[in-house]
């Protein structure tokens, strides 16, 4: 029989998107293995105007035909549909979702169990609760965590954070001493983790207790982009049960070809490195007076942009959202119509990063968004808008030293004259120059890291020596 290694994705394509990316690294470097993709299903009464059910699921299957013609050694493994009473926010769904078919992955798990030798189970952190099934089954049991070492590092010391305080985290108001970390205020930290009173908090706690408690957390980075944590990782530094950290990464999708709004032909009719491209990741939405700021720093700067818009839903909108002459000021696109290009909604990220004449990347400091702009050695402006984001800034710009981070006023709002000033700065300073050296010798380590003999690949294989060993 085989050796197998089952992924349990959570939902949402973003997530689906990183298991298969992760099954293809491991196959890239381990043929013999089997590997079968579990993913869940979105019940059917939880319709949104952004992710519709029936949508969801008839993208999805076509994203899996498309993987599974171009790898058929991966297998999917659908978890079957529930009906949920209420409708939830996403996360809670998911939640909700994984905990209540527990029944499902016990059945699918015995079944493969029966056909080859199940030597893993890799979860998504909020897939966490399947571990009530795995530990039953004693199936050794992984995390896939697609952030950085930096915030896995911040997640898992929350447990020790509750442990040693009585109250919430926010209301302290104090910088976090975490080995091979830069200093954390408690400001930087997710409200989720932050605040005991948030309903997430205990969630976020269980999920961090489950991973310390795992065989192992696979990670999407590499040693050399976040050496000191990583270090601390390995040479046992971190306080309480921690599990080995294997780091696999940068794992990055490869450009996808198809409609891209004539973006990329702009871009070849832009000098070398000359342009900005800003892009908020697959759920950034910025109200119209951020826009309207965002659209006059970006004037000023006079620097070439490409930028991708997506407007807060407003009260009184009406379903057809609002057009770019509605959001932007007056004569805005028509003044910079030959040094700058808005395209609605999504633009094709990594094909851009990758182009020639992009400069520079104004990111929400998504990690899948940092190791794209890291694997093209274009250096960042930080401005992140929720999750693990504000961390993420944080290592990026004092750790990292790849990217300058932008002020934001105690609503968030970032003002014209500081997005100007940073752009800039970022595109035309000798502290701009030094970024970009900098991020031009990490995407040298990141590509080293993933040859033979680099630091993922032989982490990789530790991995599954490990895994067929059990
Ligand atoms: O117009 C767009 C916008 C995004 N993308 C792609 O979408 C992905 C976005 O990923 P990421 O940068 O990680 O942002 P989120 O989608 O916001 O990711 C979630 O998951 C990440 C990984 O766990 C976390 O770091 C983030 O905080 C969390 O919001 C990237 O591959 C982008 O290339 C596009 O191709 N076009």
């Amino acid at each position: 029989m085989k050796d197998s290694i089952v992924l349990y994705s959570a939902l949402g394509r973003g997530h689906l998107v990183s298991m298969v990316e992760l099954g293809k690294l491991i196959l890239t470097h381990h043929p013999s293995l089997s590997i079968t993709i579990l993913f869940l299903t979105p019940p059917p009464n939880q319709d949104t105007p952004t992710s519709p059910t029936a949508f969801t699921c008839d993208a999805t299957a076509k994203y899996i035909a498309a993987v599974t013609a171009a790898t058929p050694s991966i297998t999917f493994h659908r978890i079957p549909q529930i009906s949920i009473p209420t409708v939830l926010h996403p996360h809670a769904l998911n939640f909700e979702l994984c905990r209540a078919t527990g029944h499902h992955l016990r059945r699918i798990l015995s079944s493969i169990s029966q056909t080859s030798n199940l030597k893993a189970v890799v979860l998504d952190f909020m897939n966490y609760s399947a571990t009530r099934v795995t530990n039953a089954l004693q199936i050794p049991t992984y995390f896939y965590y697609t952030s950085g070492a930096s915030t896995l590092a911040i997640f898992l010391y929350q447990t020790i954070f509750h442990e040693n305080n009585t109250k919430s985290l926010k209301d302290l108001n104090m910088q976090l001493f975490i080995p091979g970390l830069p200093k954390i205020h408690t400001d930087d930290l997710p409200d989720m983790a932050k605040d005991r009173e948030n309903e997430g908090y205990k969630v976020f706690l269980d999920i961090a207790t489950c991973m310390r408690n795992s065989y192992g957390i696979i990670v999407n980075t590499f040693d050399a982009s976040e050496r000191r944590v990583v270090e601390a990782f390995n040479e046992g530094l971190m306080e309480g049960p921690t599990p080995p950290v294997f780091c696999i990464g940068p794992v990055v999708s490869a450009p996808c070809s198809g409609d891209d709004n004539g973006c990329l032909s702009w871009l070849d009719s832009q000098p070398s490195h000359s342009v900005v491209f800003l892009s908020f990741g697959s759920m950034g939405r910025f109200s119209r007076t951020q826009l309207r700021e965002i659209a006059i720093g970006l004037e000023k700067s006079e620097q070439r942009f490409l930028w991708v818009v997506r407007s807060e839903f407003e009260e009184g909108d009406s379903v057809e959202p609002p057009s770019l002459d509605e959001l932007l000021p007056e004569g805005f696109l028509e003044r910079t119509k030959g040094k700058g290009m808005v395209v609605r909604d999504w633009a094709p990220q990594a094909a851009i990063l990758s182009h020639d004449s992009v400069g520079g990347f104004v990111t929400h400091c998504g990690w899948n968004s940092v190791l794209e702009a890291v694997c093209e050695g274009v250096p960042m402006v930080a401005w992140p808008l929720y999750a693990e984001q504000k961390l993420n800034k944080v290592v990026l710009v004092e750790e990292m030293k790849v990217g300058l981070a932008v002020k934001q006023n105690k609503d968030g709002l970032v003002s014209s004259t500081e997005l100007d000033d940073r752009v800039k700065e970022l595109m035309d300073s000798d502290r701009g120059k030094e970024i970009r050296q900098r991020i031009f010798k990490m995407k040298i380590g990141a590509t080293e890291a993933m040859t033979e003999g680099g630091s993922s690949v032989v982490a990789m294989n530790r991995l599954v020596e490990i895994w067929r060993e059990h």
